[in-house]
């Protein structure tokens, strides 16, 4: 098995170029389905949940390819819409192939989808709303089943902004019959991304961004190239390392508003923010504060993809700080990994309450899921000795290149 290699110790310090986006990229390219022809993608991730779309998008007639410019989707044969169960299961946005597979085909066949195991992850939220688009939804052992004469629009109201059920409406909505209004919609820059490549594609999406979207549907979408936004993910990811190796990165290609509730708290903990266009610096103190308690939430509150991250950088504040984990109801399990590097964390329920003043000792960890692998090796960085991080295969999900991006930085790190 893989694993990171990391000698702690450094600071980071330099400029690096954001990825794009792996949590857009997913669904726009289930949308490309929407639009017969071919469809190019700049700045398209080479992550692992990319090369596997691409292979479901391969399997059911579509040809592709990803270069280092961009990736070429070409939806013109007739798609199979047949999913394999392994390929659905490696990720949680097969599930937007419910949506964009309805609106081609009028039906969908989807085994589970999987994605990191970081709480239950329903699909009640996406059932229901596509239930009320005249769409009929069975559930079986094996997945789900879904199908429609004529999908027609309506006024969903979700008890919660799901970022996936949201946009497996717009999905479904864009050539339907009708208009659907989306109230209670995620407000995720990724569903926006989304939305925009689709009114590039002819679609009428209003209100995307707000809590209440509109979808007027067309008759049909027409094939465009497309800049996929940069990975806010990865930038915060970036900025929270150097805050935690008191360092002095700047992230290049991400927008200030998509990370400011992570640039909120690297101020509050007492980090230097510098913002041009399209860049944003961090410095770090000379001593981190503990910031007030963090609580997760949907978009802008503070993303829970950047809790496993902070709360390490946190073991190193000047003081004992808390985190409330309000989305996922699994997503503590790095914290066996930081204690065996000598982090002092409690965890009750869905708080974890994280001692400061911490100097961590290098070890053999292993990574659980993506952004807890990710933290892993910002534990690694800040440690003293050396670290290894198995379960690679879990950040590659999401990271193109992370020991390139951290050593361009100065971080000593390789992959064994
Ligand atoms: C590929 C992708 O974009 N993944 C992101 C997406 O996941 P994903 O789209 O799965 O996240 P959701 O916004 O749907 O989930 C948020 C919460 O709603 C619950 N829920 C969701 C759907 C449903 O039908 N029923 C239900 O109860 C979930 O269990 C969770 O507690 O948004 C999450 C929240 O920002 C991020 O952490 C993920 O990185
Ligand atoms: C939870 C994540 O991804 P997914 O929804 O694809 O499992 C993530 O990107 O942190």
């Amino acid at each position: 098995m893989a694993s990171f290699q990391i000698c702690g110790g450094c600071c980071l310090d330099g400029e690096v170029s954001i990825q794009g986006s792996k949590n857009a990229a997913l669904p726009i390219l289930s949308a490309c389905l929407l639009a017969p022809g071919v469809t190019k993608l700049y700045n398209c991730p080479r992550i692992a949940d990319v090369y596997n779309m691409l292979k479901i998008l391969e399997n059911m007639g579509c040809r592709t390819s990803l270069g280092r410019e961009c990736a070429v989707i070409d939806t013109s044969s007739a798609i199979t819409g047949k999913i394999s169960q392994e390929d659905s299961r490696a990720m949680r946005s097969s599930l937007t192939l419910l949506g964009a597979l309805l609106g081609r085909l009028g039906r969908v066949s989807l085994p589970w989808p999987g994605g990191c195991s970081i709480g239950k992850r329903p699909v009640d939220l996406h059932l229901d709303a596509l239930a009320r688009m005249n769409i009929s939804v069975k559930t079986t052992e094996a997945g789900l089943e879904c199908q429609s004469a004529q999908i027609r629009g309506t006024h969903i109201k979700f008890p919660y902004p799901s970022v996936g059920a949201t946009e497996n409406v717009i999905l479904a909505s864009v050539l339907a019959q009708g208009t659907t209004v989306i109230e209670n919609a995620a407000k995720e820059p990724e569903v926006v991304d989304l939305c925009h490549f689709l009114n590039e594609m002819g679609a009428s999406i209003h209100g995307m961004g707000t809590g209440c979207i509109t979808v007027y549907p067309v008759k049909r979408l027409k094939n465009v190239s497309y800049r996929i936004m940069s990975d806010r993910i990865v930038a915060g990811t970036y900025l929270t390392a150097a805050a935690a190796t008191g360092g002095n990165v700047t992230v290049a290609g991400v927008r200030e508003r998509d990370i400011c509730s992570v640039l909120d708290v690297l101020a509050d903990m007492g980090c230097g923010i510098i913002v041009r266009p399209s860049r944003v610096q961090v410095i770090a103190p000379q001593a981190m504060l503990a910031p007030d308690t963090i609580h997760t939430r949907p978009f802008p509150g503070f993303p829970t993809d950047m809790q496993s991250q902070m709360m390490v950088c946190l073991t190193a504040a000047m003081g004992d700080s808390e985190i409330r984990e309000d989305i996922f109801e699994d997503r503590f399990k790095i914290v066996p990994q930081l204690k065996k590097m000598g982090a002092k964390i409690q965890i009750h329920k869905n708080k974890a309450f994280i001692q400061g003043r911490q100097t961590l000792c290098g070890a053999d960890v292993e990574a659980q899921d993506l952004r807890g692998g990710a933290a892993l090796v910002i534990a690694g960085l800040m440690a003293q000795g050396e670290t290894q991080v198995a379960g690679t295969s879990f950040i590659e999900r999401g990271y193109e290149d992370i020991c390139k991006d951290l050593g361009q930085l100065g971080a000593r790190i390789s992959r064994i």
